[in-house]
């Protein structure tokens, strides 16, 4: 297997640790670019160097050593995106425009970019392909979607070798790496904290959805299993094509069936009580990610709903209990 000596923007944070973590473990030389806005510098991982810095400033780290980036950098909670769009603007949009910059004047031709299955909105058809319509419906996914169509121009006119990986809903812990979010908006970490006597009940975001309970379905993803498919994705890309994939297991679970696996999972009672619904959120969002078994030869390893709740448990009793930051 070739070796890579790789950028990873955002390595501080929940996804980009855990891939720095399996890019070290492959043998890549890892360097993490992050300026710590909602990362943690406890967990870049031993063996990273680390650069405390804005993605902005690329442009000063990078240089022609380096044979990819992988972008995770941005701002990703879309409620603050429907309230302060300009910041999503800002970061994701123009800080991915500052980094092409830097990668081109470096000469550093290989992208791996964290796209969202916000990128498609309120699907009409489940599960979603990479050809269905995007059509987003916040500021978040915008974003998003206009950095997939930079890297695709990019690609066109200048020969990058681009991935935009679509992850849908990613969730579980890989050792001491876990989701740390302040303030947190994710189910399962808020099931979990649920569970842990932290917070007193989960509120069910609207059960009132055309769904067989009412609750909305997602398709929940191991962060392992996710970290993979960014390996492949290096391997995969190629100069002057723009691949999208989207990442998921195709299987898709209420916000109930969640409650109740952690419920099995923890041995706890875990108390739920149904609220209004969150604006923007989709009934049902369940991806086919079969270009990603095709193209990449991705197979996720821990697609069981359980297990990946039951990492993510063990990381967050571990944390509860100090052993962990
Ligand atoms: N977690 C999910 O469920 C999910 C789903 C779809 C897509 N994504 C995308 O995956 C990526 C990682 O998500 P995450 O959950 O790990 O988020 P995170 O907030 O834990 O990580 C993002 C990291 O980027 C850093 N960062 C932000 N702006 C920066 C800048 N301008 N310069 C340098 N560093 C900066 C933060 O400090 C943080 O460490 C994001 O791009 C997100 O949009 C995440
Ligand atoms: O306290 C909570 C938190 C969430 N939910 C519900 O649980 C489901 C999952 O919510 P998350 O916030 O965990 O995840 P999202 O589906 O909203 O978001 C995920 O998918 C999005 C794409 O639509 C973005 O990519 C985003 O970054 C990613 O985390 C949603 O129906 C939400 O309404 C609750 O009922 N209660």
């Amino acid at each position: 297997m070739n070796t890579s000596k790789c950028l990873v923007t955002g390595g501080a944070g929940y996804v980009g640790s855990v891939v720095a973590a399996h890019l070290l473990a492959a043998g890549h030389t890892v360097t993490v670019l992050d300026d710590l806005s909602t990362g943690h510098r406890d967990a870049v991982p031993e063996g990273a160097r680390f650069i405390e810095g804005r993605v902005q400033e690329a442009a000063r780290h990078l240089d022609g050593s380096y044979d990819a980036v992988l972008h995770f950098a941005a701002c990703s909670q879309v409620g603050e995106s429907v309230a302060r769009p300009e910041k999503y603007w800002r970061n994701n949009v123009g800080g991915t425009l500052d980094l092409l910059d830097a990668m081109r004047a470096a000469g550093v031709r290989t992208l791996v970019f964290s796209s969202t299955a916000a990128t498609y909105g309120q699907p009409a058809v489940v599960p979603v392909t990479e050809d269905s319509p995007t059509v987003p419906t916040n500021p978040y996914g915008a974003s998003k979607l206009a950095v997939d169509h930079m890297i695709a121009a990019e690609c066109a006119a200048h020969g990058l070798a681009g991935v935009s990986l679509r992850y849908f809903n990613v969730a579980g812990a890989y050792g001491r790496w876990g989701e740390r979010h302040e303030p947190e908006s994710h189910l399962v970490p808020l099931v979990l904290r649920t569970a842990l006597g932290e917070r007193p009940e989960i509120a069910v975001h609207g059960d009132d959805y055309p769904t067989p309970d009412g609750t909305c379905v997602r398709d929940y993803l191991h962060v392992a299993d996710l970290a993979e498919a960014h390996l492949l994705a290096l391997a995969a890309a190629r100069p002057g094509e723009h691949l999208v994939c989207n990442l998921g297991n195709g299987n898709g679970f209420s916000v109930r069936e969640v409650v109740e696996t952690a419920r099995e999972v923890t041995g706890r009672p875990i108390p739920q009580r149904a609220g209004p619904r969150r604006p923007g959120d989709p009934a049902v969002l369940v991806a086919s990610a079969e270009r990603a078994r095709e193209v990449l030869g991705w197979r996720p390893r821990r697609p069981d709903l359980g297990d990946i709740i039951a990492d993510a448990w063990e990381f967050a009793r571990r944390t509860a209990d100090g052993e962990l930051p």
